[in-house]
C-alpha cells in the first residue's frame, strides 16, 4: 500500500507557502476575485526576505495568510512547520505570541506610555509585573529609547513610533517578525535608521524578517533575499543580489527602474525608440559587479568601439554588502560599432540590455 505522507518543511525554512491560493468573493459579480494564485515560497530561517509588488498584487494578503488573520482557500502555510490554516483558536493565541508584527502607521495606543505599550502583549500573555519589568527595560534600550519610558506616542516623532512598533513586536520573543510597510510613512534618513534597526535585530538575535514593500530601496538595504509578485503570483526569486543585478521578470525590470542611479534622463528616455535607423546610436546598460567594478571599463570599452562612447547615467551601489555598478552608454548603432562593442562585453562578462535607440 503506498501511503502519501505530507512533505515535512525543512529546519532552515521559517515559513513555507505551498500552493498558497486565496480567494475573495466579489462583491456584486458573480465568482470570486483571486488575490494569490498558487504561491510557492520558502523564507529562509534567519533570513531577511522581502516580498515586492505594485499595489493591489497581494502582499499584505500574502502576509496576513502567515499569522493567520486570513485563511489559504487552498493550500498551506506552514510556520515552523505548523500549518497556519488548521490551528484553532488557542493555537493562533500561540502562534501570534511567536510571530512580531510592525506596521506602516505603528498602530500604538495614544492612551499608554512608551513603556505601557511595549508591555501590552505581555500583560495580554499573563506575564506578572516584575518579568514584565525585567523584559521591557532591555527592550527599550536595545531600540535606543529607554529614556523615553514614560511619554506618550503623541510626544514621539515617526521613526522613535516605529522604534516603539518594533520593541512591542519583540516583547513576546518571536522567531518571526512580520513588516508590513513598516517604513513608508516615514521619510529617507527615518528610513535608513529603521532598517538598520531590523538589520541589527536580525544578526544579533537570529530573528527570522519577513517584509512587504513597494520600495525598492527598502529591498536593496535591507534583505538577503527577495521575492517579486505580480498580479497574485511570485514572478521571479532569489538572492536579492542576483535578481537586483540579473532582473528577468517585466515587473522586476519595471520596478528597479525606479531606484536612483537607474532612470535615464529625461530627454534621452523622451526620444528612446524600440529600433534603429540609419545614423542612429544605441542605448545599452552595462550592470558589473565584484573585480569588474574595479577596473578602468570605460577607457577600455572607447578604446575597443574605436567610436564615440557617451556616457548617459551611472552609478556605483550596494546590494546586501556586494558592490555594484551600472553604467548607461549611447554609442554608434550600425553592425560595425555594435559588433565591436558586443564582444567586449562578452569578453569582460558584462551584463548588458540595450535600451533603445536614440537619433
Ligand atoms: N477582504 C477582501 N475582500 C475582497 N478583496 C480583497 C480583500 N483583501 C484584498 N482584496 C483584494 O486583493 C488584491 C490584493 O490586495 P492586497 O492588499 O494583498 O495587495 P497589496 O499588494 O498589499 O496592495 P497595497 O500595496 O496597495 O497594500 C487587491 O485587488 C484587493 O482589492
Amino acid at each position: 500500500m503506498i501511503v502519501s505522507v505530507p512533505k515535512p518543511s525543512s529546519d532552515d525554512v521559517s515559513v513555507a507557502f505551498q500552493g498558497v491560493s486565496k480567494r475573495f468573493a466579489a462583491s456584486g459579480e458573480s465568482g470570486a476575485f483571486t488575490a494569490l494564485n498558487n504561491v510557492d515560497l520558502d523564507v529562509g530561517l534567519g533570513s531577511i526576505t522581502g516580498i515586492i509588488g505594485r499595489s493591489g498584487a497581494g502582499k499584505s494578503t500574502l502576509i496576513r495568510l502567515v499569522n493567520g488573520l486570513e485563511k489559504p482557500s487552498s493550500g498551506k502555510v506552514l510556520v515552523d512547520g505548523v500549518d497556519v490554516g488548521a490551528l484553532d483558536e488557542a493555537g493562533l493565541r500561540n502562534l501570534r505570541r511567536s510571530v512580531g508584527m510592525i506596521f506602516q502607521h505603528f498602530n500604538l495606543l495614544s492612551s499608554r506610555t512608551v513603556f505601557g505599550n511595549v508591555a501590552l502583549p505581555l500583560e495580554i500573555a499573563g506575564v506578572d509585573r516584575r518579568a514584565i519589568e525585567a523584559r521591557v527595560r532591555p527592550l527599550l534600550d536595545l531600540v535606543g529609547l529607554a529614556d523615553k519610558h514614560a511619554r506618550y506616542p503623541a510626544e514621539l516623532s515617526g521613526g522613535q513610533k516605529q522604534r516603539i512598533g518594533i520593541a512591542r513586536a519583540l516583547a513576546t520573543e518571536p522567531k518571526l517578525l512580520l513588516s508590513d510597510e513598516a517604513t513608508s510613512a516615514l521619510d529617507p534618513e527615518t528610513t535608513q535608521s529603521i532598517l538598520e534597526l531590523l538589520k541589527r535585530i536580525n544578526a544579533e538575535l537570529g530573528l527570522t524578517v519577513l517584509l512587504i514593500t513597494h520600495e525598492m530601496e527598502v529591498v536593496k538595504a535591507v534583505t538577503s533575499d527577495v521575492a517579486v509578485i505580480d498580479k497574485g503570483e511570485i514572478v521571479e526569486r532569489g538572492h536579492t543580489f542576483d535578481v537586483f543585478t540579473h532582473p528577468k521578470h517585466e515587473t522586476t525590470r519595471a520596478l528597479l527602474s525606479g531606484l536612483p542611479g537607474s532612470k535615464l534622463p529625461d530627454a534621452v528616455a523622451r526620444g528612446l525608440k524600440p529600433a534603429a535607423s540609419a545614423g542612429d546610436r544605441a542605448v545599452v546598460r552595462l550592470t558589473f559587479f565584484g573585480a569588474t567594478a574595479e577596473r578602468p571599463l570605460v577607457s577600455q570599452l572607447i578604446k575597443s568601439v574605436g567610436a564615440e562612447v557617451n556616457i548617459i547615467a551611472g552609478t556605483i551601489d550596494e546590494i546586501g554588502g556586494k558592490p555594484y555598478g551600472s553604467l548607461v552608454v549611447a554609442y554608434a548603432a550600425d553592425a560595425e560599432t555594435s559588433g565591436r562593442a558586443e564582444r567586449f562585453f562578452t569578453e569582460n562578462g558584462l551584463v548588458t540590455e540595450v535600451l533603445g535607440y536614440v537619433a
